[in-house]
């Protein structure tokens, strides 16, 4: 007894924890249950109206022979209540329907904008697939919680309540019955589901693991196939499947087990009740008008307690969706949240600084991948950043577009350091050419607009045109308008770096962030993107990632990485006279090798 009184606790908590959480950021929750426990009290005076309305007609007719006209009053009563019975359904459904459409639409939101704001760095932790389950049947989870299982819930906490008290009002005995049959139900219920409760949160796990599984496996679809690895992979999925089947017949069999029991639980309270109520009855103990009210009475008693067993299965699952969502929200950012106040800082930007920056990877046991970085740029420079693969170029980068925050050191912008200015702001500041851009399934217009959502066509063109890919969309019989595929399928590779460039330009902010611009760039294409930045530099802060040194020539700043640290610092001269890691990379470089640098 100890443990099913446990079980309906977590139970009640873990769906009470849900409506609490949800409530932080899905206004109106508690009007909502405010208008479903309003309708679940009008349901259950209803169900007594009618019971009782019902009672009287059949017991004057029957029992006092009344003709059919002098009940006509009652049957018109009779059907007024049973109108407005049927109506009660029907406004649960829209009102539940609507709050479910607005809090998916809410929670999905806010979790796609908790997904952004963590950065490709932690990211690339969790599986797309994984994510992109969660944020479809995850949320869409939801609309079980709130039009199933919530609305059923104020149902079983109401009606059975009124219902007792009518029966207790009209005979005692019969109402004792149901007192204590009352709490054997739920507690049956819920014993069983706790254990489905387990097996559901693990098949959702199963869900979202074959969900990534299978994502991974068509987006690397040509390497499996070139490797022969699909047949394997093809088995891997079958066994995962296998799994998820046999995990559903599991929470089938529970769900039809916990039906059966409740079936079976109700059936029998209501024969007693009928039983005792038939033998008062014919030892004239009681009269046909209550006796008949309380037997009509006794299955409305059960029926929401019999009706909450499936809806408590629907609400496992969706408890399983949501545990999952909670627990993506809960993940700290590595970056300070955007809400938070802070100074204005506006274009033009005369300085950045990093001094003493330190960074390591969180859950990794290597070294850190920065190490007491210090450098200072200015408005009018290019910036260039070398350094062997691993070097810690690109996290230099994520830092300063605060994907992440420096575990010491600060990083600041004319004297002001990113902590003290909000998020959304710093980013403003930054236009980034990542080192592999995403393009979106949309058309070429669409998809350098993304840089600037109000940017007139005229503007487009010129950021495509000074990122060199302007003669190429002409010579297309859509222009500007090609649908580009998803991911750019129909692009090369040249193109997709040219468009993200576009991107970039067109943001017009004052620092440019270029990780590894041209690398897919023929000579001529990349001459003439470095004479693009030539022309933007007196206005700008530009940092460029590169391992083609040739491109980094005019640079004010170079600096060399290796293993997390900046190794040495200086202009291109400077450094063939001071760095003898940088002579290598330069005589490399000249003597066109296929330096893995
Ligand atoms: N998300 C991550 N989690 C854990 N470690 C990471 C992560 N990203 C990078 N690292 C590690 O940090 C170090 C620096 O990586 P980074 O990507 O900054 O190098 P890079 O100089 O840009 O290399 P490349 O030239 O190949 O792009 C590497 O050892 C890398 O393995």
């Amino acid at each position: 007894m100890t443990q099913s009184a446990d079980a309906l606790q977590s139970s009640r908590n873990a769906l009470l924890a849900i409506g609490l959480r949800l409530s932080g950021f899905v206004p109106g929750i508690r009007l909502f249950l405010t208008l479903q426990a309003a309708l679940a009290l009008g349901s259950a005076i209803l169900i007594v109206g009618q019971s009782y309305l019902l009672a009287q007609i059949i017991a004057r007719v029957f029992i006092g022979r009344q003709k059919p006209e002098q009940v006509f009053s009652l049957l018109l009563w009779l059907l007024v209540l049973m109108l407005l019975r049927i109506s009660i359904p029907w406004l649960n459904e829209i009102l539940a329907g609507h709050m479910a459409v607005r809090a998916k639409a809410l929670v999905r939101e806010k979790l796609l904008k908790h997904l952004l704001l963590r950065g490709p760095a932690q990211l690339k932790t969790e599986q797309s697939g994984e994510l992109l389950h969660t944020l479809s049947s995850g949320v869409e989870s939801l609309d079980a919680y709130f039009t199933q299982v919530l609305p059923q819930l104020c149902t079983a906490l109401t009606v059975p309540i009124i219902v007792l008290a009518t029966v207790l009002l009209t005979d005692i005995p019969s109402g004792l019955i149901l007192l204590v049959t009352l709490p054997l139900l739920p507690i049956f219920m819920i014993l069983i589901g706790k254990q489905s409760e387990q097996v559901t949160r693990q098949r959702w796990q199963e869900l979202a693991q074959m969900s990534a599984h299978f994502l991974d496996v068509l987006q690397g679809n040509t390497t499996l196939k070139l490797f022969g690895r699909s047949t394997a992979q093809r088995l891997i999925v079958r066994q995962v499947s296998e799994r998820f089947g046999h995990l559903t017949m599991q929470v089938l069999r529970i769900a039809f087990l916990s039906a059966l029991t409740m079936e079976m639980g109700t059936t029998l309270s209501i024969a007693v009740v009928a039983v005792e109520v038939g033998i008062r009855l014919l030892s004239a103990q009681l009269l046909f008008a209550p006796a008949l009210l309380v037997l009509l009475l006794a299955p409305e008693f059960y029926q929401p307690l019999r009706a909450l067993g499936p809806q408590f299965h629907a609400s496992l699952e969706s408890a399983a969706g949501l545990q999952r969502i909670f627990a993506l929200l809960d993940t700290p950012l590595a970056c300070r949240n955007e809400r938070e106040a802070g100074q204005e800082l506006r274009p033009p930007i005369q300085s950045l600084q990093f001094a003493k920056v330190h960074y390591s990877y969180p859950g990794t046991n290597r070294s850190a991948a920065l190490v007491d970085a210090s450098f200072q740029a200015h408005t009018g420079q290019i910036v260039a950043i070398i350094g062997a693969s691993g070097a810690g170029k690109s996290t230099l980068a994520h830092l300063l577009l605060r994907f992440a925050e420096p575990r010491q050191g600060t990083i600041s912008l004319d004297g002001h350091a990113s902590s003290t200015i909000p998020l959304e702001q710093w980013r403003k500041l930054f236009a980034w050419q990542p080192q592999h851009p995403w393009i979106f399934n949309m058309s070429i217009a669409e998809n350098i607009a993304m840089g600037c959502p109000r940017a007139s066509r005229a503007e487009i063109i010129a950021a495509a045109r000074k990122a060199g890919l302007h003669e190429m969309v002409n010579a297309l019989p859509q222009g500007y308008d090609t649908p580009v595929g998803e991911r750019g399928a129909r692009l090369s590779g040249g193109q997709i770096q040219r468009l993200s460039l576009a991107r970039a330009l067109l943001k017009r902010a004052p620092i440019l962030v270029l990780d590894e611009a041209t690398s897919a760039l023929d000579t001529a294409s990349e001459a003439q993107v470095l004479e693009t930045l030539k022309a933007w530099r007196p206005s700008h802060i530009i940092l460029m990632i590169t391992h083609r040194l040739q491109t980094i020539r005019e640079a004010d700043l170079i600096l060399l990485l290796n293993e997390g640290r900046i190794v040495a610092s200086g202009t291109h001269a400077e450094l063939q006279q001071r760095s003898a890691l940088y002579q290598q990379l330069w005589q490399a470089s000249l003597s066109n090798l296929e330096v893995v640098l």
